[in-house]
């Protein structure tokens, strides 16, 4: 269930320097950054995580070290808040919460490749539409929602990660999750209604194991799943041109594809239990890369290029007609 009550503030005051912090292991890497679990010693037994970010590549960085952290902190039970900061050699430290089952991206390209089911998204995006809500009534975005960015823990909590300024080259064409009117930042401005376009992108990536247009960068076209009305009607309302348009998370929260959505445990029971951990999984996928793919995922690509997926058209931002919704008539929602 997703939760209305705001959480207390994090009261510990974590070590600012690397020799209280014990690397257990690589639990995972982005663009610029690598993620350790880690116990912080003066605490013993506390397991953290840890974001190495490079300062190099990250524009993020810069936008981080120009804030304290307790400004970007954020009372609510569906929002990752980093514990502390500090900088190691030319790195930035970011301590966090370890979230034992890694990210929503990690889960589905380990165990999950063609997505989940309708009932586990629902229970997923409740509680992101939860954090969203807050966000709207502090008139705050999140800027760069994706399944990347969603963390679970092992008793099926959900979490938005990592509130960071996007890099202007990925606020490009080829930025799946991000809306429209935000590539063009610089004109336009952000504004509050392009976390939902993304989280429209994010219910279509946690439904297909990939986001649309993700066949231009050579990954298989989704396999043909069916979708109920509701999904369908939940993720175009979400995928309007006009951001105005597009619902607040507050009323989508009460849309009809979230009635009779199931609780944490659910996501236990549905998709946590048996998965290996996501340490286990970031090696794997470290051997599968340096093998250049393992031999079932090269089989998976043969197996799915005559099947038609997601066709979903960057110039016009349509998809496929053959997901096409009868709920609405108004041409200017993008059509599923
Ligand atoms: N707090 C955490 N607890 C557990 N695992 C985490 C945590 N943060 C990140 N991870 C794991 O590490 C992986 C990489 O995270 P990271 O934040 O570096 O990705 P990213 O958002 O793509 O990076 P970047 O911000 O550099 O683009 C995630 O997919 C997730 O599985």
């Amino acid at each position: 269930m997703a939760h209305e009550k705001e959480e207390p503030k994090e009261v510990l005051q974590y070590p600012l320097d690397s020799k209280s912090y014990e690397i257990l292991d690589e639990v995972g890497s982005g663009a610029s950054s690598v993620v350790y679990k880690a116990i912080c010693m003066p605490m013993y037994p506390m397991v953290v995580a840890i974001k190495a970010v490079d300062p190099g590549q990250s524009f993020w960085l810069h936008w981080l070290l120009s804030k304290p952290i307790s400004l970007l902190s954020h009372s609510h039970p569906n929002i990752l808040n980093p514990l502390c900061s500090f900088t190691v050699d030319d790195r930035l430290w970011v301590v966090m919460p370890f979230m034992s089952a890694g990210s929503l991206q990690s889960i589905m390209s380990s165990s999950f490749p063609d997505g989940f089911s309708e009932p586990c998204i629902a229970v997923i995006l409740k509680e992101i539409l939860s954090a969203l809500s807050y966000l709207d009534k502090k008139a705050d975005v999140h800027k760069y929602i994706k399944p990347r960015n969603i963390l679970i823990d092992s008793n099926g909590s959900v979490k938005l990660a990592d509130f960071e300024m996007p890099s202007i080259s990925d606020i490009s064409r080829t930025s799946y999750w991000v809306a429209p009117e935000a590539r063009n930042l610089q004109i336009n401005g952000y504004v509050l209604k392009a976390d939902i376009w993304s989280f429209g992108i994010t219910a279509l990536e946690l439904a297909h194991g990939r986001p649309p247009l993700s066949h231009h960068d050579h990954l298989p076209p989704s396999k043909h799943k069916n979708f109920s009305k509701a999904f369908k009607d939940m993720v175009a309302s979400c995928l309007h041109q006009d951001p105005s348009k597009r619902p607040s998370a507050e009323t989508l929260s009460n849309h009809s594809f979230f009635e009779n959505c199931g609780g944490l445990d659910f996501l236990v029971e549905n998709v946590l239990q048996g998965l290996p951990s996501v340490e286990e999984r970031f090696k794997e996928s470290k051997i599968i890369k340096h093998e250049g793919g393992d031999s079932s995922a090269r089989q998976c690509i043969k197996e799915t290029r005559m099947i038609s997926g997601w066709s979903f058209n960057e110039e016009r931002f349509e998809i496929d007609p053959v997901f096409q919704t009868e709920s609405t008539d108004d041409d200017s929602r993008v059509k599923l």
